[in-house]
């Protein structure tokens, strides 16, 4: 292989710039020459595509975001999008992929790879949504993040005696509010793979309130509701203020964690080894701390299930 790509697509999220650096450095060290396509299959179809040697990916693996820029395209879902873009890959003499992105973007690389193009996936999004990886990229810097503002808000809750609930991303799956609820002593974690009856909450607010405990935090998923709808509905029923706070983009911004900067590393090291080796239609994923590859067939067909071990830790700190 003497030419590959690289695009990031779908929600950006940190570390997509440290596995682009990775990505490039691996393949430089092989004398593979490296083109990035800007705003994700957007760019693929335009035929955006810059050169990318050491000089254009140094200083961004402390970035987050992507310097790449991503995008959501939606014509790249039909045959006509992505027969597009293979006229532009075979133009421009690219013969391989590394394609960073979400569950979404990793179906359009199934498709990619379904018409001939030799194609390696890096799981990459805030959701966590995706299977055959227990962490995608991006998803301990949101969890960072989001610890920081509930810490924040708990202080001003316990200062007025306000229960706050709290709407994080993630958009199916609760992954998000569960984790950052164990990670912050939170009271309610609501989530869309676990009903809740929310006049039950309610009543155990309101005892909590007669107790003297006075304020509370409940992380609500996006998935699971609207955060000022649920806080308008339960303010009459708990005795005590209730707001709201939505966390939106912030999560998904800020610079990498070192967990996320070294998994960046290792996937885009790793995908570019693969894309040589011939491995092909797969996708990158950390399993018991090793990166190992699944075809993307399975990858688009599996199921992220949150894990059972959390379920219960959630249950047993009383979450
Ligand atoms: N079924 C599909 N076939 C081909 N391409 C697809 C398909 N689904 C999504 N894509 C491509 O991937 C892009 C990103 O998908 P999506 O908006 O679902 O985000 P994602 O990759 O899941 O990331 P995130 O969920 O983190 O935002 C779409 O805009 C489209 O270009
Ligand atoms: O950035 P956008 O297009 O508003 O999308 C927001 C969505 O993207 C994500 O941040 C990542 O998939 C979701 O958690 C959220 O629902
Ligand atoms: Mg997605």
């Amino acid at each position: 292989m003497k030419k590959i790509g690289i695009l990031t697509s779908g929600g950006d999220c940190p570390g997509m710039n440290a596995a682009i650096r990775a990505a490039v450095r691996t393949a430089i060290r092989m004398n593979i020459e490296v083109v990035g396509f800007r705003k994700g299959y957007l760019g693929l179809m335009k035929g955006d595509a810059i050169p990318l040697d050491t000089k254009a990916v140094s200083g961004i693996l402390h970035r987050g975001g992507t310097f790449l820029q991503s995008a959501r395209s939606p014509e790249f879902k039909t045959p006509a999008g992505q027969r597009t873009a293979l006229n532009n890959l075979k133009a421009l003499g690219v013969e391989g992929m590394v394609v960073m992105g979400g569950d979404g973007s990793l179906t359009g690389a199934l498709a990619l790879h379904g018409l001939g193009v030799p194609v390696v996936g890096i799981p990459a999004s805030i959701d966590n949504d995706i299977p055959f990886t227990d962490m995608s990229l991006g998803v301990d810097t949101a969890l960072n993040n989001i610890i920081y503002a509930v810490d924040c808000i708990k202080d001003t809750a316990s200062s007025h005696a306000r229960a706050f609930v709290i709407e994080v991303m993630g958009r199916n799956s609760g992954y998000l509010a569960s984790i950052s609820a164990i990670a912050t002593g939170a009271e309610y974690a609501l989530v869309p793979e676990r009903e809740y009856d929310l006049a039950e909450i309610c009543q155990q607010l309101r005892a909590r309130y007669e107790e003297g405990r006075d304020n509370a935090i409940i992380i609500l998923a996006e998935g699971a509701g609207h955060g000022r709808e649920i806080a308008d509905s339960i303010k009459d029923a708990i005795g005590f203020e209730t707001r709201a706070t939505v966390l939106g983009h912030y999560q998904r911004g800020g610079a990498p964690t070192v967990f996320d900067r070294l998994l960046a590393s290792r996937f885009g090291k790793k995908s570019v080894e693969l894309l040589v080796a011939g491995t092909w239609g797969v996708m990158v994923g950390l399993s018991c701390n090793a990166v190992l590859a699944t075809p993307l067939e399975d990858v688009i067909k599996g199921e992220k299930r949150p894990q059972d071990e959390v379920l219960r830790l959630a249950e047993v700190l009383g979450v």
